[in-house]
C-alpha cells in the first residue's frame, strides 16, 4: 500500500515539480536534471519502500546542518550551543546577513541558516577544519547507517571557490566577537559537510533514526540521545524550511530539512523516516517537488503531528 502511494504520488507531482528552478548559484548544482524526482520511507521497524529516482546520489547542502548541531549538542551541551547561536525562526533567507547586523549580541537566530550552522561549527573541539569535518561525516554515517558515505569532490570545489556570501557571513561574525578562529578553515569543513553525498533512500535512515529517538533501526545503534532528537525535531518543525517553515508547517505538519541540492529529510516521530529528491527548488531554495511530494504522503497516510 505505501509502495503504491509512493509510486502514483511521484507521478502526480511530476509535472509540477518542473516548475521550479536548480540552484546555480553552487555551479556545480546547475548540473542537475530539474526532471529527476524520488522519494523513499522507512519505518521503525526498518521496513523501506521506494518511488521514483531514489538511488540518484545528490549532495545534502543543509540537510548536514542537523548532523553537524547534533554533533556539537552531544559534545557540548545544549547550554553552551544555545548561548552563542538562538533558536527562533527567521523570516529572512537562508543565507542573510541583515539581521546579524542589527541586533546585537548579533547572535544568529539559529542553528539551521548558514550562519547559525557555522557558528555552531566553529564550536566544535577539534584541531582543523578536516578533523571536524570528519567528525561530522563519521556521525553521519552512522545516522544513515552508511559506511561509505564521502563528500563529492566537484560540489565541494564548486562551492569553496564561489561561496563570497558566506565568508562575508563568517568574517562579519568574526569582526562582532560572533565567531572565533581561522575563517577559511572553518568554511572549508563547513563546504565540505554540506557536499556530503547521499539518495533518497540514505535521507529516510537518517529521518527514522531522528524519529525514533536517535537508534538506527537497520544497524540497531543508538547514535544520538532522545533528548538532542527532541531538539533536532523541534527545530526542524520550527526552522527546518527556512523562511519556507511555517507554511510547511500548516501544508505538511511533520518536522523536516531541506537543502539546496534538492534533498528533504522528514522525521514523523516515532512512526517513520521519509527522504525525497527534486532538485527543481522554490524561490526559498526548498525543493518544489518534494515539498509538494511531503503535503500528498502527509494526507494520504495521516502523518501530521502539528
Ligand atoms: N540552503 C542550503 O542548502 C545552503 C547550503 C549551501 N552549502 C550554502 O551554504 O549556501
Amino acid at each position: 500500500m505505501i509502495e503504491g502511494a509512493l509510486r502514483s504520488i511521484v507521478e502526480e507531482v511530476r509535472p509540477e515539480a518542473l516548475k521550479g528552478q536548480v540552484a546555480t548559484y553552487i555551479p556545480e548544482l546547475g548540473k542537475q536534471s530539474p526532471e529527476l524526482l524520488g522519494v523513499a520511507q522507512v519505518s521503525m521497524q526498518g521496513d523501506l519502500w521506494a518511488a521514483g529516482d531514489a538511488e540518484t546520489p545528490f549532495t545534502m547542502q543543509s540537510i548536514s546542518k542537523v548532523v553537524s548541531l547534533g554533533l556539537a549538542l552531544t559534545e557540548l551541551g545544549e547550554e553552551r550551543v544555545f548561548s552563542r547561536v538562538g533558536v527562533d525562526p527567521t523570516a529572512d533567507p537562508f543565507n542573510s546577513i541583515m539581521r546579524l547586523e542589527m541586533v546585537a549580541p548579533h547572535r544568529p537566530q539559529n542553528p539551521l541558516i548558514n550562519a547559525g550552522a557555522i557558528v555552531t561549527l566553529s564550536l566544535l573541539p577539534y584541531g582543523d577544519g578536516v578533523e571536524r569535518f570528519l567528525a561530522v561525516r563519521a556521525l553521519a554515517r552512522r545516522l544513515l547507517g552508511n559506511p561509505d558515505l564521502d563528500a563529492d569532490e566537484a560540489v565541494y570545489l564548486s562551492e569553496k571557490q564561489t561561496s563570497d556570501r558566506n565568508r562575508a557571513l563568517a568574517y562579519f561574525l568574526r569582526s562582532v566577537g560572533a565567531l572565533e578562529g581561522d575563517i577559511e578553515d572553518l568554511l572549508d569543513s563547513y563546504f565540505r559537510q554540506c557536499s556530503l553525498r547521499v539518495t533518497a533512500k540514505d535521507l529516510a535512515v537518517l529521518g527514522v533514526t531522528l524519529a525514533s529517538g536517535g537508534v538506527n533501526p537497520f544497524t540497531g545503534e543508538r547514535v544520538l540521545a532522545p533528548r538532542v532528537c527532541r531538539i533536532l525535531r523541534a527545530l526542524m518543525a520550527t526552522c527546518g524550511l527556512y523562511d519556507g517553515s511555517g507554511e510547511f508547517a500548516v501544508r505538511v505538519g511533520f518536522p523536516a530539512k531541506s537543502g539546496v541540492g534538492g534533498g528533504i529529510v522528514a522525521a514523523v516521530p516515532m512512526r517513520y523516516g521519509i527522504g525525497v529528491f527534486g532538485p527543481a527548488l522554490d524561490p526559498k531554495g526548498n525543493s518544489l517537488g518534494g515539498v509538494r511530494i511531503l503535503e500528498r504522503l502527509s494526507q494520504e497516510l495521516s502523518l501530521r503531528v502539528l
